[in-house]
C-alpha cells in the first residue's frame, strides 16, 4: 500500500520538528516561504535560523513551492503562526486535494475573528477534516529526542488514530482525544499564562510565586475553556496543565521570555528583535479578554496580561493589582 505523503506549512522550529518526526514515518515535504531555510533542509540536514545546528531527518525534504507541496499532500499540516494562517491556508486552497485531513499546530487565536485555527481552517478549507496536535512540546527538546508527549484531536477518532502512527515516533508519544475545542483552547490560552509566570520570574518573585501564578492560571483556563465547550479533564491532561508546565518553566518558552523581558522594561519592539520567533500570546491576549467578557468568565490574570501589553500598564502595577484582590474559595470562586 502506498504510504500516505505529509506536507507540512511552516519552516519555523515547531513545524520543522514536527516535519522530521514524521518524515520517519511517510515521506514529508516541508514548505517554508525562506529560500535560505529550505536550502538548509536539504543540503545540510539543519535549520540554522530557528534550530541551530541540532540535526534533523535526512528524509525530509524541503520547497518553497506551495503548489506543489500542498497537490502531493495525503496528509496537511499547518505550522505557521496564528495571524498567518487564514492568507497562507487561501493560498493552500485550490491546489489541496478534497477530503484531506489539517492537522493544526497551531497555538493561538485570530485576531478580530476570535477563531480558533481549526474553524480558520474549516472556513477556508471546508469540507476537510480537521484537527488539533497540542501538548509541552519545546521544539528543540524534540528534535534534540528527549522523551515528550502530546494530544491530538479530531472529531473522528478513527482518523486520528490513523495519523497518531504518522506524527509519533518512540520519543514522542502522541495520545488522541476527541475534544478538539479543549485541545485547542487550552494550547492557545496557555501562552498568555506563561507571560504572567515570566511577569513574576522577571520580578524575581521566586518559586512560590511561580507555582501560585501556575495552578491559579489553570482554573482561569479551565473556566473559559470549559465555557467555551471544552471537557473539564482535557484542562489537566497533557494540552492544559502539561503544556502550562512546560511552557511556563522553560528557558527556551518564548512567552515566558515576553514576561520576563517586560518586567525588565523592555518594550515589545525591543522583545521582538530580541526573540525573532512568534511568541503567540502577545496577539492572542486581547482575544481572551474579548473571550472571557462574551462568555461571562472572570480571568484577573489575562486581564493583567492584556493590561500590559496592549494597554501601557507596568508590571509591577499588575503584580500589585492582582495580590490586592482578596482570594475566594479555591475552587468555587471567581478570584484569580
Ligand atoms: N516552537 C515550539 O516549541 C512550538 C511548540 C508547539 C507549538 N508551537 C506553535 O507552532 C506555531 C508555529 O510556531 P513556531 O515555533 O514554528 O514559530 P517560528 O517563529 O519558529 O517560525 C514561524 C515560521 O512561520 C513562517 N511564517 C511567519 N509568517 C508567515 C507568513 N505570513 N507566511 C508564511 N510563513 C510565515 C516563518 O517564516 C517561520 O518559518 C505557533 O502557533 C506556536 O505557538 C510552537
Ligand atoms: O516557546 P513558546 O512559549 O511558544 O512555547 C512553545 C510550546 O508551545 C511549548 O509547548
Amino acid at each position: 500500500m502506498r504510504r500516505p505523503h505529509v506536507t507540512i506549512l511552516g519552516g519555523g522550529s515547531w513545524g520543522t520538528a514536527v516535519a522530521s518526526i514524521a518524515a520517519r514515518n511517510a515521506p514529508t515535504t516541508i514548505w517554508a516561504r525562506d529560500e535560505a531555510t529550505v536550502e538548509d533542509i536539504n543540503t545540510r540536514h539543519i535549520n540554522s535560523r530557528y534550530l541551530g545546528d541540532l540535526p534533523i531527518n535526512p528524509a525530509l525534504r524541503a520547497t518553497t513551492d506551495l503548489a506543489q507541496a500542498v497537490a502531493q499532500a495525503d496528509v496537511l499540516v499547518l505550522g505557521v503562526p496564528s495571524q498567518a494562517c487564514r492568507a497562507v491556508l487561501g493560498e493552500a486552497a485550490d491546489h489541496l486535494r478534497p477530503w484531506v485531513p489539517v492537522v493544526s499546530l497551531v497555538k493561538g487565536l485570530e485576531q478580530g475573528s476570535q477563531l480558533r485555527m481549526t474553524e480558520v481552517v474549516s472556513e477556508v478549507l471546508p469540507g476537510h477534516p480537521v484537527g488539533v496536535l497540542n501538548g509541552p512540546n519545546i521544539a528543540r527538546e524534540i528534535v534534540q529526542g528527549y522523551a515528550a508527549a502530546a494530544t491530538l484531536a479530531m472529531p473522528d477518532q478513527q482518523l486520528a488514530e490513523s495519523l497518531q502512527g504518522i506524527l509519533r515516533s518512540t520519543m514522542f508519544r502522541v495520545y488522541t482525544s476527541t475534544d478538539v475545542v479543549g485541545v485547542e483552547v487550552a494550547g492557545a490560552l496557555k501562552n498568555i499564562f506563561a507571560i504572567a509566570t515570566g511577569f513574576g520570574d522577571g520580578l524575581e518573585a521566586g518559586d512560590n510565586t511561580r507555582a501560585m501564578v501556575i495552578t491559579r492560571s489553570l482554573r482561569e483556563l479551565t473556566r473559559l475553556g470549559v465555557a467555551m465547550g471544552g471537557h473539564e479533564q482535557t484542562f489537566s491532561g497533557l494540552a492544559g496543565m502539561g503544556d502550562l508546565i512546560a511552557t511556563c518553566t522553560s528557558p527556551h518558552s518564548r512567552n515566558r521570555r515576553v514576561g520576563i523581558m517586560l518586567a525588565q522594561g523592555k518594550n515589545l519592539d525591543e522583545i521582538a528583535a530580541e526573540l525573532k520567533q512568534v511568541a503567540e500570546g502577545v496577539k492572542s491576549s486581547s482575544v481572551v479578554v474579548e473571550l472571557a467578557r462574551e462568555h461571562g468568565v472572570e480571568m484577573r490574570i489575562a486581564r493583567e496580561v492584556d493590561a500590559v501589553i496592549n494597554h501601557g500598564q507596568a508590571v509591577v502595577k499588575a503584580y500589585r493589582g492582582l495580590l490586592r484582590e482578596a482570594p475566594e474559595h479555591e475552587f468555587h470562586g471567581e478570584s484569580w
